[in-house]
């Protein structure tokens, strides 16, 4: 297997990691497909967990079940120890951010008016008085500017403020989907493939954001196809198949893992030489340029 040549900072002291996210039991079916099939999964405060799987494995539609944009069929999904209503209204008041995996920007509004947006669920203005510059608006715009251009400093698109979100280069369009999501101030961010899409150089940034992020004291649950960004990322790494998770634990128990070979190099095994198309193998290498599908 492929080892990175990027070692995987760590949190200075994690030793009193409480769990921020709970799924406990979580199944979604879809009529007679069993998309996610019984799932339990934590994350903790301080770390960043990967959640990887070929195609069609179930990793977005678990992520959906877990912010609330699909109702479990089954199962529970908790945030700091409060079960959480399946609304992503209410999700995301409670401390639950996301990026999808197909960028979701409001390309004709400017870099900062995006981050505003995602800061609604933390004002009382919200969404209509941020876009039209309502009273509310006014009374709040000075202190939601300040945390948004904070934000954009952070990200490292401070000088793109004024810039429409459709300018910006693809790799910038990513980054500012997580400035927006920073931007309800979240105790746990979901990452839908971060990495879809970019270059290797834009990888690196990307990776040393999300660590950036963690040091903040926000815990990370990513997907990504991209294994080296996985397990240079991660803390513990699930793995999905068929809506299962097979496995869960550091990189060495994932990447021998039997069943994730098998699972990622199709079955049977025999003669096989390549990841099915569209999937990432299980020792970083990437069987396509982009796998992106729109969910
Ligand atoms: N709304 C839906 N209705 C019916 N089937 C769905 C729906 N959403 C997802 N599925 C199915 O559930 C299964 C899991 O899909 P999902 O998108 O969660 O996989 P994934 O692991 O995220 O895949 P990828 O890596 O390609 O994004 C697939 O068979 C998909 O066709």
């Amino acid at each position: 297997m492929t080892t990175s040549t990027v070692p995987a900072p760590r949190p200075a002291d994690n030793t009193a990691a409480t769990p921020v996210l709970e799924a406990r039991g979580v199944i979604m079916r879809f009529g007679g497909l069993t998309a996610v099939n019984n799932v339990d999964l934590t994350v903790n405060s301080g770390e960043i967990v990967g959640l990887i799987g070929p195609n069609g494995a179930g990793k977005t539609t678990f992520f959906n079940c877990l912010t609330g944009l699909y109702v479990p069929t089954e199962g529970t999904v908790s945030y700091k120890g409060t079960v959480l209503p399946p609304k992503p209204h209410l999700v995301t008041q409670a401390g639950i951010a996301r990026t999808f995996q197909n960028i979701r920007l409001f390309a004709n509004m400017t870099v900062l008016e995006n981050v505003l947006v995602g800061r609604h669920s933390r004002t009382k203005e919200g969404l209509f008085s941020a876009i039209l510059r309502g009273p509310g608006y006014r009374r709040a715009e000075a202190e939601s500017r300040e945390k948004a251009m904070e934000l954009l400093e952070f990200t490292g698109l401070a000088a793109k403020a004024d810039h429409l979100a459709r300018n910006l280069p693809y790799g910038e369009q990513r980054k500012l989907e997580i400035a927006r999501a920073l931007a309800s101030d979240p105790g746990l961010l979901l990452l839908d493939e971060p990495t879809a899409g970019m270059n290797p150089q834009e990888t690196r940034a990307a990776e040393e954001l999300v660590f950036a992020i963690r040091d903040k004291g926000i815990a990370i649950l990513v997907i990504e196809h991209d294994m080296r960004f996985i397990f240079n990322l991660c803390d513990r790494t699930a793995v999905l198949v068929q809506g299962q998770k097979i496995v869960e634990g550091d990189r060495e128990t994932v990447q021998n893992d039997e069943r994730v070979i098998t699972a990622y190099l199709g079955a049977p095994l025999e003669g096989a030489t390549e990841a099915a198309p569209g999937t990432a193998t299980a020792d970083g290498t990437d069987s396509t340029n982009s796998t992106e599908a729109d969910q």
